[in-house]
């Protein structure tokens, strides 16, 4: 399967129009007051009008609400959910039931026994987010720009596709499909110039070193042994 390119945390019509140009297949969309990623239902219903047909639409929230994801259901309607906060797996399959749409579980990684509630996750959800752990007392669950160490996860095959992220960059991306060949990658802080201002060369670099990654990755694959 083609390797799919997440730009996530859009705020503007432009910065979204460069992740789209880009081929960004998935956009993601931050329901999270704290975060300088944050959209109102209003804005997003408005990227979501932008981006419809053209790339996956993700809404991300953080241990929210049946209201909430109602709403953002009903307004925004995004092609996904991704869950970025301490939601355990019933609330998974009761988030997934409730807005009729897959659901990604992002799962905080910093040493090996994080992966341990990996298989139940994968019970209930469609894909799995690997994230780095915040550091005590970040105000942010995600979209730290933190990497993790990539080789826990190396070849790690939970029986739903992996989508990798935390702190990939333009200039990492290529080397992390190498090693852990996830189904997607997830970028934010690294197509930034700063918390929530997206850069469109950054972003545009990001997706093309993730599809010369992928390219090389496969060829390597299929190479005959002879
Ligand atoms: O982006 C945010 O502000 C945010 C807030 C609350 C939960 C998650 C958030 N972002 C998640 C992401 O953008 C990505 O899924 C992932 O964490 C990668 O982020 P980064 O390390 O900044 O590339």
């Amino acid at each position: 399967m083609t390797l799919l390119v997440k730009i996530c945390g859009l705020t503007t019509p432009p910065t979204l129009e460069a992740a789209l140009e880009a081929g960004a297949d998935m956009v993601g969309l931050v329901f999270f007051a704290r975060s300088p990623r944050h959209v109102s239902l209003d804005a997003a219903a408005g990227l979501a009008a932008q981006a419809r047909g053209r790339a996956r639409i993700v809404a991300l929230t953080v241990d929210a609400d049946d209201a909430t994801i109602e709403a953002i259901a009903k307004l925004v309607e995004p092609d996904l959910f991704q869950l970025h906060g301490r939601e355990i797996p019933a609330r998974v399959a009761d988030v997934r039931a409730r807005c009729g749409r897959p659901v990604i579980k992002a799962l905080p990684i910093a040493v090996r026994d994080d992966l341990a509630p990996v298989e139940s996750f994968a019970e209930v959800a469609d894909m799995l987010l690997f994230d780095a752990k915040p550091a005590p007392g970040a105000a942010l669950p995600g979209g730290n720009g933190l990497a993790f160490d990539h080789t826990l996860v190396a070849g790690l095959d939970p029986g739903v596709p992996v989508m990798l992220s935390g702190g990939l960059d333009p200039a990492t991306v290529a080397q992390a499909i190498g090693l852990v060949r996830p189904a997607a990658v997830d970028v934010s802080s690294g197509v930034e110039r700063a918390p929530g201002d997206k850069d469109p060369a950054k972003i545009r670099a990001f997706v093309a070193a993730a599809r010369a990654a992928d390219a090389a990755a496969r060829e390597i694959r299929e190479e005959p042994p002879l």
